[in-house]
């Protein structure tokens, strides 16, 4: 029997990541029908999401305790800011949207919730508390870009094929790897009250995914409107 900690997590968070398949948003992506307004939410907030991620890379590396760590958290950094975002911007530019205007696009009400959150938890522990931030994240979209694209049709979709094919990807794999990794060799030898409490931050992050997919399915905006000159 396996004794790595993310065998352990997987059994946890394996019934939320499934219902992510199910979830209108991202069967939409797979099949192909997704509404383009709904998907252009999704880049402009997952832009800036990823922006105060990448800052959870750069703690890691400030918290690391080795230079084999921080080159690892220096290369998921890059990885995130020059080859994720890059799908971005190259979407974005369909969509006539500039990567300065993709840039100062105003975090919504999710996005906000699921980055303070990492950023907090990720403030106030060691650098198992950033790991354990950063994990589903990577994860779980390397996961749904392979389930999609054995869906048949995913990979080929003149639009969204782009997106499956990059999470997907050996290189994105590569970089869920290196995170799934810094995670057992950070777990090992932890005892149980450790290892519960760094469960307990994936599953949340698990939780806040769901959310930030029903976050772009509704295009949800804060509730109320402020005009730039009413505040
Ligand atoms: C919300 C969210 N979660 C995960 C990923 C994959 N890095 C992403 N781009 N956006």
């Amino acid at each position: 029997m396996s004794n790595l900690f993310t065998d352990r997590l997987w059994k946890r968070v394996e019934p939320i990541w499934q219902s992510y398949l199910e979830h209108p948003f991202v069967k939409g992506l797979g099949e192909g029908s997704l509404d383009q307004e709904k998907f252009k939410h999704w880049l402009k907030q997952d832009y800036v999401y990823l922006i105060e991620y990448s800052r959870l890379f750069a703690l890691g590396s400030a918290k690391a305790h080795d230079l084999k760590t921080m080159r690892t958290f220096a290369k998921l950094l890059h990885g995130t800011l020059d080859m994720e975002m890059d799908l971005h911007r190259q979407y974005a530019s369909k969509f006539g949207i500039t990567a300065e205007e993709l840039e100062v696009t105003e975090a919504g009400a999710t996005t906000t919730a699921y980055t303070s959150y990492m950023l907090n938890v990720s403030q106030r522990g060691g650098i198992e508390n950033v790991v354990a931030s950063v994990l589903t994240c990577a994860w779980s979209y390397n996961f749904i870009g392979k389930e999609l694209a054995t869906w048949s049709g995913a990979l080929g979709h003149e639009f969204y094929g782009h997106w499956v094919k990059m999470y997907a990807s050996d290189e994105f794999t590569e970089l869920a790897e290196d995170c799934k990794n810094l995670m057992n060799e950070i777990a090992s030898g932890k005892p149980e009250r450790d290892l519960e409490e760094l469960e307990e931050i994936v599953v949340k992050t698990s939780l806040f995914e769901y959310m930030f997919w029903d976050m772009a399915e509704n295009k949800e905006e804060w509730p109320i409107q402020l005009s730039a000159d009413a505040t």
